[in-house]
């Protein structure tokens, strides 16, 4: 197996059985695909897919009923492997009664690591997952956010060179959602390879590189999303440092008219909802006392 190939899979199949060992479901057939070292992975699929099947059978917490996933070259049954693997899952299975520090401490020395490295572990990433105000105070008393937070930081203890998150943007506000995008660009920048698991589409086209699309159990679709995504029968121009006139939108008629197209559209482009809404709490925070007082669509900001 390539160096550069931190998960392959080939013919992974799961079949659930019933208590009578009869075949119940078919939660993965056949899957072929691999993550390579250092990218941001991402996979989709609808409720009921086969998501959690695969990470389950990537952990070694189910195994297949035939074919293989090796992680590191190793067989994804062998658990000394999840030592260099970060698991966030979607459901919060941490300690209510514990603070954060307690709850990292509890988790780095399941890893075994050493009391002073563990330490300083945790204080990084309670800093790094923005729980330095709220780190004494125990879970139970915690948002969503804030647990998906401590989630997170619970996950890279091991300093794990896998990392899987699974919907790590769920139950997030803008802010948050944002704040979780961004870590996990920086995880990469770091090195780590990410599997991601959401049905935040938007999020997943921020941030992964490459996705695989499952629907019941089967393989959809494979491979960069920037390919993907990309309308070859369209040709986008942007411009800039310029005021859209009628003189120039008949000129851009003529030129493209000239070499066999047609236009479609000349406008200003858009922004997102997302840019717009955290621009405006931005604004919000360092102007106290700011009120909308234009008219409706027309405000600028
Ligand atoms: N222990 C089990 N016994 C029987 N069937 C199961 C079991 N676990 C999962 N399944 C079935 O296998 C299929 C795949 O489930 P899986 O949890 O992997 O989907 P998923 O893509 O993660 O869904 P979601 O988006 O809802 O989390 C589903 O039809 C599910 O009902």
């Amino acid at each position: 197996m390539s160096q550069d190939l931190v998960v392959q899979t080939r013919n992974l199949t799961k079949v659930y059985r019933d208590f009578w060992g009869r075949k119940k479901k078919i939660a993965l057939n056949a899957l072929d695909f691999d993550i390579r070292r250092g990218e941001i992975f991402g996979l989709l699929g609808p409720n009921g897919s086969g998501k959690t099947t695969t990470i389950k059978l990537l952990l070694g917490l189910l195994f297949p009923t035939s074919g293989e996933a090796t992680v590191f070259g190793e067989p994804a049954g062998d658990v000394k492997k999840n030592e260099k693997i970060g698991y966030l899952p979607e459901e919060s299975y941490l300690y209510r009664f514990l603070n954060a520090e307690e709850t990292l401490d509890f988790y780095g020395r399941l890893f075994e690591i050493p009391p002073d490295v563990r330490r300083r572990r945790a204080g990084e990433l309670i800093e790094m997952v923005g729980l330095e105000k709220d780190k004494k105070r125990i879970l139970r008393e915690y948002s969503k956010g804030m647990r998906q937070r401590i989630g997170l930081a619970q996950a890279l203890i091991n300093d794990p060179e896998l990392v899987i998150l699974d919907e790590p943007t769920s139950g997030l506000d803008p802010l948050g959602t944002r704040w979780m995008k961004d870590l996990i660009l920086d995880l990469k920048k770091r090195g780590k390879t990410v599997l991601m698991c959401s049905h935040r589409l938007d999020d997943v086209q921020d941030v992964c590189e490459r996705i695989a699309i499952l629907y019941n159990g089967d393989l959809q679709t494979l491979g960069n999303v920037s390919t993907l995504l990309e309308d070859a029968a369209r040709v986008e121009v942007r411009a800039t440092d310029l005021r859209l006139t009628d003189e120039i939108r008949r000129d851009l008629e003529q030129v493209i008219a000239k070499h066999g197209g047609k236009l479609e559209t000349v406008g200003h482009p858009t922004t997102t909802l997302e840019d717009l809404f955290l621009r405006i709490v931005e604004e919000s925070k360092n102007r106290p006392g700011r009120r909308y007082t234009g008219s409706e669509g027309g405000g600028k900001f």
